[in-house]
């Protein structure tokens, strides 16, 4: 198995937002499996490759999430491609990634670029409203998109983003309940060691964000819940 699949937290790091060298070191020596590099907006080379080399002080595996082809620039272990199943917009679902094939198709390494399936269920959050995603959706809605990852499109990954809000665990349940080879991340909200532990149940990863940037005690707390065994 590549390393990635047997990853079960990540922080997500976005270029776009201030954080000390303090709290990046609280970070990168948490025990977390790998941080990922990105965000909606506002990613550029710039910040892209200035957290980049930041990051590369510490042996953390280190993860580009492409949003931006210009933010583009080799030195992560992968890149992770998302397409989002559930937006209205080709361009989010195929159109930005067939511009960057034409530009870096020849060149690539594919074992290093994962696509990511992504299912978007926060209307509020900004990958939502840049993808213009249908986020009024049911269990079976979901469900359906957890299984075109799957059987027809082959995604590696399914990614359950609630970015912003705590998720629903009943439906995360559901999706791990019908995912064989595909892995199930979780990404949105969680804020405390006891959401940790309880989207963890269900997904395979779950991804930490945002309270990185104004609880960084308790976004540490999360990967004790998910890794405790292993830290300790
Ligand atoms: C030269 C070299 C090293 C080449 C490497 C090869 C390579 C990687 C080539 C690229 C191949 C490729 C197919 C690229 C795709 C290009 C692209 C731009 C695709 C579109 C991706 C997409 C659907 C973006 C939409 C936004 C999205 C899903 C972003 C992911 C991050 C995210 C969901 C953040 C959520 O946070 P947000 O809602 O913004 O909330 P806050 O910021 O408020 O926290
Ligand atoms: O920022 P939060 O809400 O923790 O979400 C994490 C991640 O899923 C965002 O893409
Ligand atoms: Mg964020």
């Amino acid at each position: 198995m590549a390393e990635y699949q047997h990853w079960k937290h990540l922080f997500k790091l976005d270029p776009n937002k201030e954080l000390s060298d303090e709290a990046l070191e609280a970070i990168c020596e948490s025990g977390t499996d790998a941080i990922i590099v990105g965000g909606t907006d506002g990613v550029t080379l710039d910040n892209t490759l200035q957290l980049l080399v930041r990051i590369r002080r510490y042996a953390v595996p280190c993860v580009l999430e492409v949003s931006n082809i210009d933010a583009i620039t080799p030195g992560f272990d992968y890149f992770f491609i998302p397409t989002v199943l559930n937006s209205q917009k080709i361009e989010w679902i195929t159109g930005q990634h067939h511009a960057a094939l034409k530009e870096y198709g020849a060149i690539m390494n594919w074992d290093e670029v994962i696509p990511e399936g992504y299912c978007v269920l926060n209307p509020e959050a900004k990958v939502a409203q840049l993808t213009d995603a249908v986020c009024d959706l049911d269990t079976e809605d979901v469900l359906a998109y957890a299984r075109m990852a799957e059987h027809m499109y082959k995604l590696p990954i399914f990614y359950l983003e609630y970015s912003g809000t705590y998720g629903d665990p009943n439906i995360v349940k559901q999706v791990s309940s019908v995912l064989e080879q595909t892995r199930l991340v979780y990404g949105g909200g969680i804020e405390t060691r006891a959401q940790a532990e309880e989207m963890a149940a269900y997904a395979d990863t779950i991804v930490v964000g945002n309270v990185i940037y104004h609880n960084l005690q308790e976004a540490i707390k999360t990967v004790q819940a998910v890794k405790g065994d292993l830290l300790s």
